[in-house]
Order: C-alpha cells, then structure tokens, then sequence
C-alpha cells in the first residue's frame, strides 16, 4: 500500500461581511466588503494528529479582520495585503496564504441635486474583487470586476461560421449584443496606485466595448483586454469570463406587424459562454496568482 500523505491545505474565515463608516464629518462614507483569510504553511499536525497548536482560529482571523478595519479599508488590495504581512509575521509557521476580497459600491441617495450625507443607494449588482497570494515573501495580486452588465444595440454581426445539419442559427449583420463581464487582471507588482487603476481598467473595458465593431463577442473580449493591456505595463495578462446574453428577435408578423431589431426576447439561459485569456507573450510565470480563483480558463 502506498503511503498516504497531506497535500496542499489552506484555512480560515469564508465571506467575513464587513461595513466600515467613515464619521469623521457629517459627511459620512461608506466601505462595504466580505473577506474570506486563508492561511497557509506548516499546518500538517492539526490534519494528522488534530494538534491545534499551529491553527490560527478562524475565529481569530475574523477578529483580525473587523480590528484591521477600524482603520479604514481603503484599496481592497492594500488591506488584503496588510492581512497577509499581519498573519505571515505574527506567527512564524504561516508562510503565506490567500486574501480574497469583494467590494460593493454605494451612490449617494441625491436630494434637491445633491448626494445625501449619510443615505446611500446600492448602485449595482457589479463588484470589484481582488485574490492576494503570499507564499514565503513572494505575493501576487490578481484584481477584478464581476457582474459588470454592458449592451450595445447595435454594431454588432455574427456571421461566417460553419453550418452542419445541426445549424439554424441565421446570419446577422445587426444583432444586440450583451454581456456580464467578469474580468481578472494580473499585477507584475504590488506598487500600484490600485484604486485608480481600477477605475481606469474599468473605463477601458467599457470603452473598448463600445467603440468595437463586434464580429463575435471574442472579438470584443480580445479588444477589450488588449486595450488594457496597453495601457497598463503594469498587468500581466487579463482573464475574461463573459456570458453571451442572447437577445432575439421577435416574431410579429402573427400580429400584422414588422419588427426591424426593436422588440426582443432577452433569454437568460441558455448562454453562450465566452471565456478567454488576454496576455504579454513575455509575462513573467504566473507562480500561485490563479491558484484558488476558480471560473476563468
Ligand atoms: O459572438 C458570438 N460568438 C459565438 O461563438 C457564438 N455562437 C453563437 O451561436 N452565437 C455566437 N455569438
């Protein structure tokens, strides 16, 4: 019989819901996060002999995580950083780890033309993320956004593609085309200036959605991380996740009426479902940075 042994392990507080306001004037501001802290590094006794003496509680790490905010959050990657410094030097047999953070944004509730000081709207479903890795004193950042709903009504074809006895797909040179953009970036460094990137990234993305003359929703996807990549020196490579979000159009002739791309039935599933890896030919290995980010190919 071969020799069973522990492989990879990693532990600790999933989805740690935090709101941190910040109350210093009458105009308060609003942090709004959940944190999953997942230890690595010699934890091997605590899974073959139930020895917690190395075993951070997760428990603990929750704590950590609401202490560390009284601070402020600030850039979600920066506090998942001072995490991962916190529990890599406090306790010597942890050498790394996992930092995911999700952030949800809040509008000001406006009133008579201005945002309220102290009320506030959640603005959209869409989210920005982040996945810090530490192993020994290397540390990667991979940074993103999710749900990010875009749609152009026109500008967009799908046509040229191989037809069998299965195919009953028309041709279109003018169709709707959407999406829930998911995307994953992938710092070369942790000096970054990351809220403002993000918004930049952000911005890239939808403009390059927009501007592109679609001929396949890979097309865009490819534009869309090319034009970041561009711009950004400091990203090693982008992953895509983006469902098809199929727009068809209807059938009035039953109803004596014409419908020239005006009414549509917006199905949610099934999908199309478009996922793809824009990157530098010359990117440094990726090391642990995707480890544990599941979703993207
Ligand atoms: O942009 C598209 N890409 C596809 O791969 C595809 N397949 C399909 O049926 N419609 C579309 N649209």
């Amino acid at each position: 019989m071969s020799k069973i042994v522990l492989g990879q392990n990693q532990y600790g507080k999933a989805e740690v819901r935090l709101v941190k306001i910040t109350r210093d004037t009458k105009r308060h501001e609003i942090e709004d996060v959940t944190v999953t802290s997942q230890l690595r590094g010699d934890l091997d006794a605590v899974h073959t002999e139930g020895d917690n003496a190395h075993v951070v509680a997760t428990d603990t790490q929750k704590n950590t995580v609401y202490a560390f905010a009284r601070d402020g959050v600030g850039a979600i990657e920066s506090f998942a950083m001072r995490l991962g410094k916190h529990f890599t030097g406090e306790f010597e047999w942890i050498t790394g780890g996992r930092w995911e953070i999700e952030q949800y944004s809040w509008a000001r509730i406006p009133v008579d033309g201005e945002g309220h000081d102290h009320s506030f709207v959640r603005s959209s479903d869409e989210r920005r993320n982040t996945v810090v890795t530490v192993d020994g004193d290397r540390t990667w950042i991979v940074s993103g956004l999710s749900n990010m709903v875009v749609l152009k009504s026109t500008g967009s074809e799908f046509r040229g593609y191989p037809k069998d006895r299965y195919t009953t797909l028309q041709e279109t040179s003018d169709r709707i085309l959407a999406t829930s953009v998911s995307a994953r970036w992938r710092y070369l460094t942790t000096d970054v200036d990351f809220d403002k990137t993000f918004e930049n990234v952000r911005a890239i993305m939808l403009e390059a959605f927009a501007t592109t003359h679609s001929l396949a929703l890979q097309q865009s996807l490819f534009q869309m991380g090319s034009a970041v990549l561009e711009a950004h020196p400091e990203i090693a490579e982008v992953k895509f996740s983006m469902p098809n979000k199929h727009h068809f159009l209807v059938d009035l002739e039953p109803f004596g009426l014409d419908n020239p791309g005006e009414v549509f039935f917006a199905a949610d599933r099934p999908y199309g479902l478009i996922e793809a890896t824009v990157e530098r030919e010359d990117a440094p290995d990726a090391g642990r940075a995707w480890d544990s980010v599941p979703g993207f190919c």
